[in-house]
C-alpha cells in the first residue's frame, strides 16, 4: 500500500505543492499541476485505452471529499484531456427512501458534480436505487452488473470519521457485498450538515457496496482529508485489519493507494509519515532524473520500482 501526503485539502487537489524542492522535479511536474487524484484517474484511463468492447470500469464515491476531484475531472474533460465515452461507473452507495431527484440524493450529487458535465453515456452509469421495490434484489443486481462488465478496474473511495468506506459502518463484515445497511449514529450526525443540520431528516438506511465489493477492484484509491479523520487514518495504516475500521481492509489489497493531507496525519507516528514521504521522494527523483537525462540506468531502476509497487509507473508517481 502506498500513502501520498499533501499539505492540505487543496494540495490533495493540486498535484504539486512545495514538497518537491529540487527544481528539475518541479519543472517536470509543473505540467501536472492539477488534482492529484483526478490526474491519476486520467492517466489510468489513458493507459487502459478503453473502447466500447473494453470500457474502463470505475467505482466512485460521494461526500465533500471528492468534489474537488470531480471539478478537476470536468476541467480535464473540457480541455479534451480525458473522455468518459468508454467509461462505466458504479457508485458506492445511495440513501434508502430519499427521492432520486432530492438535492442530497447521491444520484443528484453525481449528476450535478460530474456526469452532466462530461461525455458519459447515461446507460454506463450505475447508481443503486434506494427506492427500488425490492432492495435486496436491487443489491444483487448491482453485484451482477459489476460482474457482467468484468469487475471494477479502479475503486475510488472516501471514508467517514469512524473509518467506514462507502456505508460499511464499524462492525461490517470485511467479506460483505452490496446490501441494505443501517447507518451508525455518528454517520447520521456527520451527514446532518447536508440536511440543514437536522438529524431527523437524514435517512437512517442506505444501500451500499460491501467491503469485499470494493476490495475486489483491481486497484483501490482512498481519499482522506481533515483532522477529524486522523484517528481513522492511523487505525487504517498503523494497526491491524479490523472490522471496526472497515477501510483498514485496504492493507490486504495488492494495489492500494491512500492520498491524504497533513491534517489527516496528526495521529500517525512521525516515523510513519517520514517513511511514506521518503518513498515518494525516491520514486519522484528517479522519474525526474530520467526525464532530464541527469542519470544513467534510471530506466532500469524505474521498472524495478514499478514492478515492486505492482503498478505501471506514471508521471504523477
Ligand atoms: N457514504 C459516504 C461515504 O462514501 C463518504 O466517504 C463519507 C465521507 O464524506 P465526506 O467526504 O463528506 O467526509 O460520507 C458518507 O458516509
Amino acid at each position: 500500500m502506498r500513502l501520498i501526503i499533501r499539505e492540505d485539502y487543496e494540495e490533495v487537489s493540486e498535484f504539486i505543492g512545495n514538497v518537491l524542492t529540487q527544481f528539475f522535479i518541479l519543472f517536470y511536474y509543473a505540467t501536472y499541476k492539477k488534482s492529484y487524484i483526478a490526474n491519476y484517474i486520467k492517466e489510468r484511463i489513458r493507459q487502459f485505452e478503453p473502447s466500447s468492447e473494453r470500457p474502463f470500469v470505475i467505482g466512485l464515491p460521494t461526500g465533500s471529499s471528492p468534489i474537488s476531484v470531480y471539478k478537476k475531472l470536468v476541467e480535464l474533460y473540457k480541455q479534451e484531456k480525458i473522455s468518459f465515452k468508454h467509461v462505466v461507473t458504479f457508485n458506492m452507495d445511495e440513501y434508502v427512501g430519499l427521492p432520486r431527484d432530492h438535492s442530497e440524493s447521491y444520484h443528484s450529487f453525481m449528476w450535478n458534480n460530474l456526469f452532466k458535465h462530461v461525455d458519459i453515456n447515461p446507460s454506463n452509469v450505475h447508481i443503486l436505487d434506494g427506492n427500488a421495490p425490492d432492495l435486496d434484489e436491487e443489491c444483487k443486481k448491482f453485484e451482477a452488473d459489476i460482474a457482467r462488465v468484468g469487475g471494477i478496474e479502479l475503486f475510488l473511495g472516501g471514508i467517514g470519521p469512524d473509518g467506514h468506506i462507502a456505508f460499511n459502518e464499524p462492525g461490517s463484515s470485511l467479506t460483505s457485498r452490496t446490501r441494505v445497511k443501517t447507518l451508525a449514529y455518528e454517520t447520521i450526525i456527520a451527514n446532518a450538515r447536508f440536511f440543514e443540520g437536522d438529524i431527523t431528516k437524514v435517512p437512517k438506511l442506505a444501500l451500499t457496496v460491501g467491503v469485499a465489493t470494493v476490495m475486489d477492484a483491481r486497484e483501490v484509491v482512498v481519499l482522506i482529508t481533515g483532522a477529524h479523520k486522523a484517528i481513522a487514518l492511523a487505525k487504517c495504516i498503523e494497526e491491524g485489519i479490523n472490522h471496526m475500521w472497515t477501510v483498514s481492509a485496504i492493507q490486504m489489497h495488492p494495489k492500494g493507494l491512500i492520498v491524504c493531507d497533513e491534517d489527516a496525519t496528526l495521529e500517525l507516528h512521525v516515523k510513519t509519515v517520514k517513511y511514506f514521504k521518503s518513498i515518494e521522494h525516491v520514486h519522484h527523483s528517479l522519474i525526474g532524473s530520467e526525464n532530464l537525462s541527469l542519470q544513467g540506468g534510471v530506466k532500469q531502476l524505474k521498472s524495478v520500482l514499478s514492478a515492486a509497487n505492482n503498478r505501471p509507473t506514471t508521471p504523477m508517481e
